[in-house]
This record gives C-alpha cells, structure tokens and sequence, in this order.
C-alpha cells in the first residue's frame, strides 16, 4: 500500500510546514447539487480544525471525502505517512487498500456513539482491534488503557445501556482512538448530550485527539465547539469561505 504519489506534486515540496491531511481543489456533485466546489484544507498535526457551515453547505461531504469514505469528482485528499516518508493519495488506492488506511490511520466520532449495545464497554472499544488483526489479550488491554483515559477507569464490564449518554460518548471516542489513528474524524460528537455533559466529553476529545502525530476535524453547528478548536474552516455553498 505504499504507493507512489502523482509526481511532482506541485504544493507538497512548497509548503514549508508539515502537514498530516490534505485535500485540495475538491468538488463533488449529487445529481444536480454541488455539495462541494474547489474546497481545499489543510490539516496540521496536533491541531483541532472544526469544519462549520449553513445546513447543506458540505460539511460532511467534506468530511466524508477526507476520510476517503466518498471519492469526490475532482481533487486529491493526501495523507502523510506516519514515518513521515512521503504520502498516500487517497484517489489512488484500490477499494481494500484505502478500507485498509481508513481502519489503519483513522478513527471516527458521530453524534450518536453507534456503538454497540449487546456488547460491553470494553469490547466495544476491543472491535476495530480485533478487525485490524490483533490478538484479544492485547485488545483487551489496549481498550482498558483507552477507557482509563477517558476518564472510564473500571467501567469495562459494563454494557452500553448501563452508562450515561455522556460515558457512551466517552467509550465511542475511546473506540476511535483504540487503532491509534492518526486523524480522528467527529460528526457533532456531543450534539446529543446536555450543554455541561457536552462539555467535559469536547475537552476529552481534543485532549486525546490532538498530539505530535495526530489530529481532530470536527463537524459541528456549535460555536463552543469551534471555539474549542484551533482553526475554524467555514463552508458557503460547498466552498471554503473562510480558512483561519
Ligand atoms: N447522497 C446524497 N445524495 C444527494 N444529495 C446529497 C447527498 N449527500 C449530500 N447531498 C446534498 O449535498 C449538499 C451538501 O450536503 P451535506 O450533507 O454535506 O451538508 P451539511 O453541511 O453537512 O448539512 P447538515 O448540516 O444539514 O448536516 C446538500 O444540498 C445535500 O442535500
């Protein structure tokens, strides 16, 4: 899966910063909808950037495109490998290879946790462990150490229907983070939760979503949450109206 990129890419070697994901001049259409039009991001590891924007304004088509969940009709969504050797151009792999990256080097937060009530909180958090072809000692362990940093400590053994909305929101973003991924992707992640449960959970998030190697993109309506963020991009009509 190590491919070579489209050579020479003209803004990879420009841009003096590092970056982990980029997506550039991306436009997608539905029928007769532009969802999105010529929208690039770039996102920085370590950095939270909150994607905000009107209803129907292509917030989570872009989501979803730099997740590599839908392909877009024009443009390139590139991810920085993690040894820093070059990137994977999401347009470029096959079907497998780009399921592959996705539970590889990313991890994902939607509003409700989707999580998975017959099981507990721990194999909740053990499943994309399992499904990445670790042994279940490990996970098990692994999904111990992420419920403890969420705040979770002992609440393993539990099933789903047995925590607060805001302790379900936890094991979901301690799923996410399970793989280690590199970009944590979240579909307002505290959209279903009171405004002080809300709060706690976002400061969860961002604490474990951002660090040297990884970072957090949110969609969301709630200007508390971009306020949480580093960088707000903010689309119009499927384009980026404003990158800070
Ligand atoms: N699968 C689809 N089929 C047809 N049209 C779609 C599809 N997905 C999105 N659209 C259209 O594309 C545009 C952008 O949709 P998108 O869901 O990205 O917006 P959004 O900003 O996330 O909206 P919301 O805040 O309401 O969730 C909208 O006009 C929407 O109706």
């Amino acid at each position: 899966m190590q491919h070579t990129p489209r050579s020479p890419h003209p803004t990879h070697s420009a841009d003096p910063y590092p970056w982990l994901l980029r997506a550039e001049s991306l436009t997608k259409t539905f029928g007769q909808t532009l969802a999105l039009s010529d929208a690039s991001v770039t996102v920085r590891p370590g950095e939270a950037v909150a994607i905000m924007g009107a209803s129907g304004s292509g917030k989570s088509t872009l989501l979803h495109a730099l997740a590599g969940v839908l392909p877009p009709d024009r443009g390139t969504v590139l991810l920085r490998r993690p040894d820093g050797d070059g990137f994977d151009d999401l347009a470029a792999l096959t079907d497998a290879e780009r399921s592959g990256l996705r539970l590889r080097r990313f991890g994902f937060v939607f509003q409700q946790g989707l999580l998975i009530p017959e099981l507990t909180a721990g194999e909740n958090v053990a499943l994309p462990l399992l499904l990445a072809g670790i042994s279940r000692h490990e996970a098990n362990a692994r999904a111990a150490t992420e419920l403890h940093r969420l705040g979770l400590a002992g609440l393993d053994p539990r099933r789903i229907g047995q925590l607060s909305g805001g302790q379900a929101q936890r094991v979901a973003i301690a799923r996410a983070l399970a793989v280690r991924p590199s970009v944590i992707f979240a579909d307002e992640p505290t959209g279903a939760l009171d405004s002080g449960t809300a709060s706690e959970v976002l400061d969860a998030l961002v604490a474990a979503s951002t660090g040297p190697e990884r970072a957090l993109v949110v969609v969301t309506h709630d200007e508390q949450v971009a306020a949480r963020c580093g960088r707000v991009v903010r689309l119009r009509d499927g384009r980026v109206e404003e990158a800070q």
